[in-house]
């Protein structure tokens, strides 16, 4: 028996799985479900409404292309259903009748379908194989599934993330043999047709193909240009030039096309593999493209997307912002969408260092430099940065005779450990973070001006939580983030208007604690209500006893039956007397 089998226990060998779907057993398995589980997650309305608010390219890129399909699925009983990149199911399209069986597998909005929640399905299993997958029957690791055969793809949106899955499912009796053909047409327009939706005022785009005939089709390669630098792509044009993410905005067309000349209206292009191709250039629209989704992406993502470029450029980038807003989280994801990613990321904060620690810290030493130090040397904060990203936290509190050090590495890019007589070469990108107003401690004395120009050779301020104008959508986000669903978790709409509402002077760090404190009070699947919210963050108009009356309300309506007034109220019994018992403390 090969290895692999042996693992496995005697239930997944009666399923007799294809390869592809042990892998997924397993995970279900460790995720603690059993096939017998019953459990059906879904999320609340509001969160569901939050979702597809942030979905948008569902309607103008899916319900168009899946109209065209509706004659092709009314007359099978089969459905498509849309998921976000998290597999919450936000549509469902097609045949009435079995729309509503559907219902029955909770195929419906509202409901997650990622792996964690119902073990091996296409939709999740599709998300953790980021490919096309169909799970037919018994395959499905949940056996209340087994009545189902579903197919599932993931979309790509043209910057190379997962914006959603799209699944075609049928009875599991009467699958459809042309439902990988399906979906897979379907997902090649959408990529297509949200590729193309990038052109805009300064972004254009190069079509290809091998076959000329080809070129205009939803099958054509579309490459997204902002000048010269490859901003994005479709998925079969990320595969056919085996492109990342990560590549995006950091690519040069002179690489993927090396002696192309544009402007001689080149149509046969020779690629840096080496294959020749058709191609059709589309320039960019003189006018502002108000339907371009690009376009649509809020300031912050933008301006996140060229502190990419910039530091995938080795340009010295300058965070600022107030403390907690999250300018070492921002470093952190440039650092792993970066081409930096393979090197260290090295944080130093430099208020947090002994001043005489700093040099040392950030410099190293040799062998006896000074009393005290480590008999073997160190290597110092720069070098470990070497190939990486050297993140330096407070720069405005560094002392001013270790700036003049500091600016002769970067200029140099050489750094002469402490007691060594010979330098060595380091080669980082470097951020830099501060809360702190540079101009002004350049005018105070007390930061070296030229450093500034040094370190902000690219400067992005990161706007404090009250000046956000999407709060509502980003605390939904952490709550997913923090694993809240996976509970059954929900905050009710007044909640987080309240809380997005607040002032926040902690910015996201103490957003983040009230979350996680709301958290952990929490029984699984409670609706986080206004009354769950400690008294100083409720708005004056909750002050108690009114904040109570919908417990009170509840619980006289029930006929002082606990559990059915904890029912109504959608929490938990003991929810409920946990909150009964901070109202009776406040008025004790
Ligand atoms: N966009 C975000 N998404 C999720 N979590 C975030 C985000 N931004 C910040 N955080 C979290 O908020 C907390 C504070 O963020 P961070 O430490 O990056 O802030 P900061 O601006 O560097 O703070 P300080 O100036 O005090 O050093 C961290 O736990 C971080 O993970």
């Amino acid at each position: 028996m090969a290895p692999r089998a042996r693992a496995l226990s005697p239930a997944f060998h009666q399923a007799s799985l294809p390869y592809q779907l042990e892998d997924s057993w397993q995970r279900s398995s460790s995720y603690g479900l059993t096939r017998e589980d019953d459990a059906q997650p879904w999320v609340a309305s509001s969160m569901l409404k939050d979702a597809r608010a942030e979905n948008g390219w569902i309607n103008q890129l899916v319900a168009p292309m899946l109209a065209r399909l509706r004659p092709e699925l009314s007359s099978h009983p089969s459905i498509m259903v849309m998921s976000d990149a998290s597999g919450l199911v936000l549509e469902t399209y097609g045949n009435r009748d079995f729309l509503h069986k559907a219902q029955r597998y909770a195929l419906a909005p509202g409901n997650l379908w990622g792996e964690p929640a119902r073990g091996t399905n296409a939709i999740g299993t599709a998300l953790a194989l980021q490919r096309h997958c169909e799970v037919a029957g018994g395959e499905h690791f949940l056996s209340r599934n087994a009545g189902l055969f579903c197919s599932a793809a993931p979309i790509f949106r043209p910057d190379g993330r997962i914006a959603g899955v799209l699944d075609l499912s049928t009875p599991a009796q009467a699958p459809r043999h042309d439902a990988a053909a399906l979906i897979r047409r379907a997902v090649c327009q959408i990529e297509h047709a949200w590729a193309s939706s990038a052109l805009g005022a300064d972004r254009w785009l190069l079509s290809l193909h091998h076959d000329p005939q080809v070129l205009g089709s939803a099958q054509e390669l579309v490459l997204i240009f902002e000048d010269n630098t490859l901003l994005g792509a479709n998925k079969l044009a990320m595969d056919e030039f085996s492109l990342t993410a990560n590549q995006f905005g950091a690519l040069d067309i002179h690489t993927l096309f090396p002696g192309i000349n544009l402007r001689a209206g080149e149509t046969a292009l020779k690629s840096s593999n080496r294959r020749h191709y058709y191609a059709r250039q589309t320039l960019p629209a003189r006018r502002f493209s108000a339907r371009s989704i690009a376009h649509q992406q809020d300031e912050n993502a933008r301006e996140k997307e060229k502190a990419l470029r910039i530091v995938n450029a080795g340009i010295a980038l300058c965070i600022t912002g107030e403390t907690g807003c999250g300018k070492e989280h921002l470093a952190r994801e440039l650092h792993q969408r970066s081409q930096w990613r393979a090197g260290n990321f090295v944080a130093i904060n430099c208020a947090a260092l002994p001043e005489h620690l700093i040099e040392s810290e950030l410099f190293g030493y040799v062998a006896g430099a000074f009393t005290g130090a480590s008999p073997k040397g160190y290597i110092g904060k720069c070098r470990e940065a070497d190939g990486g990203i050297l993140f330096l936290d407070e720069i405005g509190d560094m002392p001013l005779a270790l700036q003049t050090r500091l600016l002769r590495v970067l200029q140099e890019k050489k750094v002469t450990p402490l007691g060594a007589n010979s330098t060595v070469e380091v080669n980082f990108a470097l951020i830099c973070a501060t809360h702190q107003d540079l101009g002004a401690r350049v005018n105070a004395g007390t930061f070296r001006e030229d450093l500034l120009y040094r370190i902000q050779e690219f400067h992005l301020r990161i706007p404090p939580l009250r000046e956000w104008l999407h709060v509502e959508g980003f605390i939904h986000k952490l709550w997913q983030e923090l694993g809240a669903p996976n509970r059954g978790l929900t905050l009710c709409d007044e909640v987080v208007t309240t809380l997005a509402r607040r002032p926040w002077p902690g910015n996201v760090r103490q957003l983040l604690s009230q979350l996680r404190v709301l958290m952990a009070l929490a029984e699984d699947g409670d609706r986080i209500t206004l009354a769950d919210l400690p008294g100083e963050i409720l708005p004056a108009q909750f002050a108690e006893p009114a904040r109570h009356a919908d417990e009170q309300q509840a619980i006289a309506e029930a006929q002082g039956n606990m559990s059915l007034a904890a029912k109504k109220l959608g929490i938990s019994r003991s929810t409920l007397y946990r909150r009964l018992e901070k109202n009776k403390l406040m008025h004790s």
